[in-house]
């Protein structure tokens, strides 16, 4: 690989410890075709006055020139201009097709500007340009005087630094910018402005005031740009929103952690504490196949829940706050997790929706559910009517009715189809049409096609948790037939079974006849 190459050169350029090319005097032939041994001091010499190269006709910018020059080995500062562009153009060649040098200098110029403006020491030119570039050995030598140069050919390096510059430079070149941008825009307004009213008004004077002012603008641009690089963005946006917090105080601070005698009907909480699939089926009915229900929320727990849910939403409005809807077919409710809600659901999860998942939906990852995304859904008036068919993001999904009085809105089932079937026809059988009661709830497969018909009148609220199981998901990315859910797929097998039945009684049959003859 190239950079074993450069690892040699290094290694040869450290047993030179600076003494020239092997020749010992410190003369260079002019018409060597390469100085085999180049290497560049680590430190440069800073009482060394460069020459300038302005002049001369070169593939790389002169300023580069200059700059490496206070780099070179001792022997090279004393010998002639030429020998010495000789000397630098080879060591650039060496790394890079002209092309990526000229794109790596772009970076360089960047950390170079940055340096001026004392936003970066060569330090941290070095780090940024290690990290961007990758660390090969000869790179730390080169990269410490600010070359950015890498091996040949080591494109997929400089993919990284590519992506290094988007990642840590843009966004700060983008701040620069404003910030530059910003202060010129309100000065040369300032100044406009004075000019026309000013009786003292003078072309000259004015020269004067506007360079004054440009320098005033370099100098915020370098205050902002320290602050930038002082104060990390990040903790900055902390401090800002410690300093400056949302105003929105909870309402009901009980329905925050779980307190299960008061969320939760007596049944219920007497079922999921027994823990067992007979304490479960007493208080579950299973109006079609794979759709459960039963009592479960407290109405007085409902009432909280609904106006901390409408406390949220006044905020949102009067702080006219972007949030985010539930899904992508709601225009109304909101996601509970964004309010503080997180960790109570969690726990409702994790204590009451898994030990019912476990002995119900096993072949789903009902047992190893562990994410959810846990929201309200709001119909009526001014709000949601309906809702389309779909399945859910979930393995499992909970949806408990809050309230309040409405008629309509009946969820509707169409059968369990995973994603090849999704779009095949309903059974008969599959139907389902739900009327859902304020305080009970529904537990279904995620995968199971549904909906929710028009609320024709009233508002009706629920509080839903699409529940997740990681495992379930990483499991199923290698399965193919999913016939212990999937109702097409229970169907195809069970065609399969039959058809090949059939195959083997037309087999037998076959066999007895030629027995026969
Ligand atoms: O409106 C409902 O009760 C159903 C909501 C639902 O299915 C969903 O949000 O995924
Ligand atoms: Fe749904």
């Amino acid at each position: 690989m190239s950079f074993h190459g450069s690892v040699d050169r290094r290694e040869e350029s450290q047993t030179d410890n600076g003494k020239g090319n092997g020749t010992g005097n410190g003369v260079v032939a002019s018409n060597r075709p390469l100085f085999s041994s180049q290497r560049l001091r680590l430190n440069p010499k800073t009482g060394h006055k460069p020459e300038s190269y302005d002049d001369l006709q070169l593939e790389f910018n002169p300023l580069v020139f200059s700059s490496l020059e206070r780099y070179l080995p001792q022997n090279m500062l004393g010998v002639t201009r030429d020998i010495k562009v000789q000397y630098m153009k080879e060591i650039l060649s060496q790394y890079l097709p002209q092309g990526e040098l000229t794109r790596l200098f772009t970076l360089f110029y960047y950390n170079m500007w940055c340096l001026s403006l004392k936003k970066l020491d060569w330090e941290r030119v070095w780090v940024s340009m290690e990290s961007g570039l990758g660390a090969a050995p000869p790179m730390k030598d080169l990269c410490y005087i600010g070359l950015p140069i890498v091996p040949p050919n080591s494109l997929t390096l400089f993919k990284k630094a590519e992506k290094a510059w988007f990642l840590d430079f843009v966004p700060f070149h983008l701040l620069v910018f404003l910030g530059l941008y910003c202060s010129f825009a309100v000065l040369i307004k300032i100044f406009t402005s004075l000019c026309r009213l000013h009786p003292s008004f003078s072309l000259s004077n004015a020269v004067v005031s506007l360079i004054e002012l440009i320098k005033f603008s370099v100098l915020s641009h370098q205050i902002f740009c320290t602050l930038y690089d002082r104060i990390n963005i990040k903790y900055l946006c902390c401090l800002l929103i410690l300093l400056f917090p949302p105003s929105l105080q909870p309402l009901h601070r009980e329905l925050y952690t779980m307190h299960s005698a008061t969320f939760f009907v007596p049944s219920f909480l007497k079922a999921i504490s027994e823990n067992t699939e007979e304490s479960l089926r007493r208080i579950i009915s299973e109006p079609s196949p794979g759709v459960y229900a039963f009592d479960m929320l407290q109405p007085r727990f409902c009432e909280l829940l609904l106006s901390e849910v409408e406390n949220f939403e006044k905020w949102v409005r009067e702080t006219k706050f972007r949030i985010m809807r539930p899904n992508t077919m709601n225009k109304y409710g909101a996601v509970l997790d964004d309010f503080g809600l997180e960790t109570m659901l969690d726990k409702l999860m994790d204590d009451y929706v898994r030990p019912i998942s476990r002995v119900f939906f096993p072949e789903v990852g009902g047992s190893t559910l562990d994410s959810h995304h846990g929201f309200v859904v709001e119909y009526g008036k001014d709000r949601d009517v309906d809702l389309g068919f779909h399945v859910d993001d979930s393995e499992v999904t909970l949806n408990v009715c809050l309230g309040k009085q409405f008629s309509g809105g009946e969820l509707f089932f169409r059968g369990i189809r995973c994603d090849k079937h999704v779009n095949t026809e309903t059974k008969s059988e599959e139907i389902l049409d739900y009327s859902h009661v304020p305080g009970q709830a529904v537990l279904h497969r995620g995968r199971h096609r549904h909906g929710a018909k028009a609320t024709t009148s009233g508002h009706r609220i629920n509080l839903l948790i699409w529940c997740r199981s990681s495992v379930f998901r990483e499991i199923k990315k290698y399965q193919k037939d999913f016939s212990s859910w999937c109702g097409e797929c229970q169907r195809e097998k069970k065609e399969r079974q039959h058809l090949s039945i059939a195959a083997s009684k037309l087999e037998l049959l076959r066999r007895e006849g030629e027995s026969m003859i």
